[in-house]
């Protein structure tokens, strides 16, 4: 594929040089360019496949960067950062010290606002709008949202209080491909698929004849309705009756829609809204027959797709719950599983096939999830939520004020605990070993290994209260899991290793892990002669061992993966201090500053979390209560 349209532009100034006729060709070669280079780095791809034309259209039409253009999710902006002088960084894209797969302020001019959770795009443009109308700026404002992002209440939020402000400079894109991650949900999802039939005279009402000449093959569906709609008063959009002039739909692929569309609504000022309609991997025949499959792939090659891997990979964390779930559904008709739009990334996919009755994906809302599973334990139903540990960020006074206060019995299966690798920091799940333990009623636990993850997912659904089991993304050191649905003791710990200097009063150190840094701790704990515990629980933490370690130790050193701040170790350092105990704590876990993209393992051992580093810092701590054994 000849590149010379796309060798041009180093910003979209360089694009608007180019005439209209020349737009389509840029878009082929810029849509071959992203796929091209997804598949040589990993990322979004079915997204950026889709989004190819509407973001050419935006930068030819509109004045960026002074305008602004804020994306939703901003998995979608790849064909955006190549045309905003960012094409020769694409081959670091997600890697350490590479950009990031998400728009970014620090990273462009271009890139308005920085996201990665969704439907932030509304409220962020909104307020973008008042502040240029309070200081005088004459800018137009854009915010793009998929069908899937509009779905969480945030965006519903947006549009409440942007539809009443007349005098702001707002334009929402709905990209509408028809798909989340996964097929789109709810009642919003229906009545887009209405507006898509039934709708075509609104876009004539709205565009214009202007517009109307150019009618894109995406209206063929929607022209079988014209006759039908003849004669009828058109019914407003729920956009329209929310304060918003409505324009659509039209075809997002179609440059001779987009653009005179754009141009006509950039012409205007008020809240505005266009319905743009796309194809999630278009141009690209795999990825539009499987759009969930080529939404984050990793690397792979284009002439083939994605193949299965030579040699099986290790079980996942995921993949422990999602077997966990099903076993358990199967044994106790009162479980309902919870997905917040995430049915694939959170192993959810065979318990829908095989219990459609107790499965609810509740789109984009992970506040709703939270309290919608509050109120089937209200009913004596036993909820799971399984959430990312980032997501969980949303919910999170849902968690406190609907299901802790009320002690309801839901459990939380927190996936992407701690660092996820190439999403970076806007998806880290750094924090909710801290945000949890402090709500009363919430028990946290923190497997170590597949078969801990397991025997604590079964621990905490037995409780009958709150509870939260939290793992990482990928695989830990390949312990099998089992099919069994035995529990443990609620907050005890278990001690893994003894020192041998352990019998010399205080001579020693006790490595107390929390969740799978035990496995590198307990290759630290082997180098340097210490104690090593796994402690499976911050809450309740297991008091008992902790003053016996005390007892017996000379320091203590606390292990995690989440933010030191408030985190398991502080949990262990207010048991020493509740009991009056005096002992030096090393406390080791993710510093309190955002860990950027990069490889897992990469990115652990560079903050210090691996074997070696663990090791490190305790024999440069506690030099004299260590042994001499130098092996990591
Ligand atoms: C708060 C939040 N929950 C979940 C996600 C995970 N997520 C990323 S993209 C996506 C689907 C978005 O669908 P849509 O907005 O329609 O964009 P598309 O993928 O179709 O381009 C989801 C669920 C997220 N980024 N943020
Ligand atoms: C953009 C987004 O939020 C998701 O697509 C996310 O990147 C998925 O992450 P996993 O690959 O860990 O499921
Ligand atoms: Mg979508």
């Amino acid at each position: 594929m000849p590149t010379d349209l796309l060798d041009r532009i180093e910003t979209p100034a360089d694009l608007r040089k180019l005439d209209r006729a020349q737009l389509a060709v840029l878009a082929d070669q810029l849509r071959a360019f992203v796929l091209e280079s997804v598949s040589r780095t990993g990322g979004h791809l079915s997204s950026n496949l889709g989004t190819v034309e509407l973001t050419i259209a935006l930068h030819y039409v509109f004045d960026t960067p002074g305008d602004r253009i804020v994306w939703d999710v901003g998995h979608q902006t790849y064909p955006h950062k190549i045309l905003t002088g960012r094409r020769a960084d694409m081959g670091t894209l997600r890697q350490q010290g590479g950009i990031s797969g998400f728009p970014r302020r620090s990273e462009s001019e271009y890139d308005a606002f920085g996201t990665a959770h969704s439907s932030t795009s509304i409220s962020a443009a909104l307020g973008m709008a008042v502040a240029a109308r309070i200081e005088g700026v004459p800018r137009k404002h854009i915010a793009v949202i998929g069908d899937g992002a509009m779905t969480a209440g945030m965006a519903f939020e947006a549009l409440n209080n942007g539809g009443v402000l007349p005098d702001v400079d707002l334009l929402v894109i709905l990209n509408d491909n028809d798909m989340s991650i996964s097929p789109p949900v709810g009642a919003l999802n229906r009545y887009l698929a209405r507006l898509m039939s039934g709708k075509f005279y609104a876009a004539a009402r709205n565009v214009g004849k202007a517009v109307l000449s150019h009618v894109p093959p995406v209206y063929e569906l929607a022209r079988r309705f014209e006759e039908h709609a003849k004669g009828m008063v058109t019914p407003a959009t729920m956009f329209e009756e929310l304060g918003f002039t409505y324009v659509g739909p039209i075809d997002g692929h179609d440059l001779d829609s987009l653009i005179p569309t754009l141009q006509n609504l950039r012409k205007q000022t008020g809240p505005r809204f266009l319905h743009v309609v796309t194809r999630k991997g278009q141009g690209y025949k795999l990825a539009e027959a499987d759009p969930v499959l080529y939404h984050g792939p990793g690397k792979f090659d284009p002439a083939v797709g994605i193949s299965q891997p030579a040699t099986p990979p290790k079980q996942t964390f995921t993949q422990v719950f999602g077997n966990w779930l099903c076993d358990m559904a199967a044994a106790d008709g009162r479980l309902v599983g919870i997905t917040p739009a995430m049915r694939e990334g959170s192993g959810l996919v065979e318990f829908e096939q095989r219990f459609p009755a107790r499965y609810f994906d509740v789109g984009i809302a992970e506040q709703h999830a939270v309290t919608f599973a509050a109120g089937l334990a209200c009913e004596g139903l036993k909820p799971v939520v399984a959430i990312y540990s980032t997501f969980l960020q949303r919910g999170y006074d849902q968690l406190i004020h609907d299901v802790a206060l009320q002690n309801l019995d839901v459990t939380f299966a927190l996936d992407r605990a701690g660092l996820v690798g190439a999403d970076g920091a806007t998806h880290a799940g750094n924090y909710d070993i801290a945000f949890v333990r402090c709500v009363p009623n919430m028990v946290v636990a923190t497997p170590s290994d597949e078969a801990e993850c397991r025997l604590l997912l079964s621990t905490c659904y037995a409780h009958p209260g709150p509870a939260t089991v939290r793992y990482p993304r990928g695989a830990g050191r390949g312990a099998a899991a089992g099919r069994g649905l035995e529990t443990v003791a609620l907050g005890k710990g278990v001690v893994r290793r003894e020192s041998g200097r352990a019998g010399e009063a205080r001579q020693s150190v006790a490595i107390l892990a929390f969740g799978t840094l035990a496995v590198p701790a307990l290759r630290a704990a082997e180098a340097l002669d210490a104690t090593l515990v796994d402690m499976r629980f911050v809450k309740p933490i297991d008091r008992e061992l902790i003053l016996d370690l005390a007892s017996r130790h000379a320091a203590l050193v606390t292990v995690e993966e989440g933010c030191v701040m408030g985190g398991a170790g502080s949990a262990v350092c207010e048991v020493l201090n509740e009991a009056g105990v005096t002992l030096p704590v090393l406390q080791l876990g993710l510093p309190d500053r955002f860990v950027d993209h990069g490889d897992q393992a990469g990115l652990l051992g560079a903050l210090g979390l691996d074997a070696a580093g663990l090791q490190a810092s305790v024999r440069q701590r506690f030099p004299e209560w260590v042994g001499e054994a130098t092996a990591g």
